[in-house]
């Protein structure tokens, strides 16, 4: 293979159960080839991680589950991989780019002491509107998105009560927040994180695309369950939320590409600089 291709590591943390996130991540990593090629490490299941040496652009995916549980060999081998990628971007000029998706978002936040990991009340599932903040408005992760912009949202648990010492203390910054919800008085969870600025993450699912959406719909209970909690109209305003083409569609077409070009572009500069 050649070395000017840039190798990314898909970290899949599905535990071996059916989803729709790695076809969606791998649609998108796709649209870089050839510049980019990618390789599968099945974290939960096979406890697979990749050498660091091998890979430039790293992306943890979803998955089920209490994100605060592990089986203490999984897990511990993940926080050491997330250190040891860490550790890496202190000590060398080419960096390692990470993107935490949803679960892999939560254990990051829980991994770095930046919040606390609750179950919420009810499960999040569709079409949400995410807001950024102050932050998130210069954040290049999220340029050519709106404010307010649209994502899928997939979960039971949530990220709170930010210990906004260690933020600062580590220079990290929340870059997008839940919507305000009037009527209840629970506190707006961080939808997004910028760790460091190399690594960086969301509690949705940036590579959710439509059709990922309505295949999950497909299962009968789902939809059944999902229909129920939101109610009818909501649950039919939804489904035209994903024909919109400003909404579900931008957001696949514009974060994720804005996490691999940005990386891309650096490490291409860098790579360059060194063999000069
Ligand atoms: N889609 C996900 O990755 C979900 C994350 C986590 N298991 C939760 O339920 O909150």
């Amino acid at each position: 293979m050649s070395n000017k291709i840039i190798k990314i590591a898909l970290l899949d943390m599905y535990n071996g159960e059916p989803n729709q996130g790695m076809r969606c991540i791998i649609d998108v990593v796709n649209r870089f080839s050839p510049v980019v090629s990618f390789e599968i490490f099945d974290v939960r299941v096979k406890c697979e991680l990749p050498d660091i040496n091998k890979f430039d652009i790293y992306i943890s995916t979803g998955g089920p589950g209490n994100p605060l549980i592990g089986d203490g060999n999984w897990d511990v081998k993940y926080y050491e991989f997330i250190d040891s990628l860490n550790k890496w971007n202190n000590e060398n000029a080419i960096k390692k780019h990470v993107l935490f998706i949803c679960h892999s978002f939560q254990m990051a936040c829980l991994h770095f002491g930046l919040a606390t990991v609750t179950k919420r009340n009810d499960t999040s599932f569709g079409v949400m509107t995410i807001h950024k903040t102050k932050e998130g408005l210069v954040d290049p992760l999220f340029e050519g998105l709106a404010d307010p912009f649209y994502a899928i949202d997939s979960r039971d648990y949530q990220v709170v009560q930010p210990k906004l010492s260690i933020f600062a203390k580590k220079g990290a910054k929340i870059i997008s927040l839940e919507k305000i919800r009037d009527h209840v008085q629970y506190e707006r969870a961080i939808m997004a994180v910028r760790f460091t600025d190399y690594f960086v993450g969301t509690q949705f699912h940036p590579e959710a695309d439509p059709i990922s959406f309505v295949s999950h719909l497909r299962n009968k209970e789902a939809k059944e369950k999902i229909r129920a909690m939101k109610g009818k109209r909501k649950f039919r305003n939804m489904l035209e939320d994903l024909l919109d083409d400003d909404k579900i569609y931008r957001t696949n077409e514009t974060l994720i590409p804005n996490f691999l070009r940005i990386a891309i572009n650096d490490l291409m500069k860098t790579k360059k600089m060194l063999s000069n």
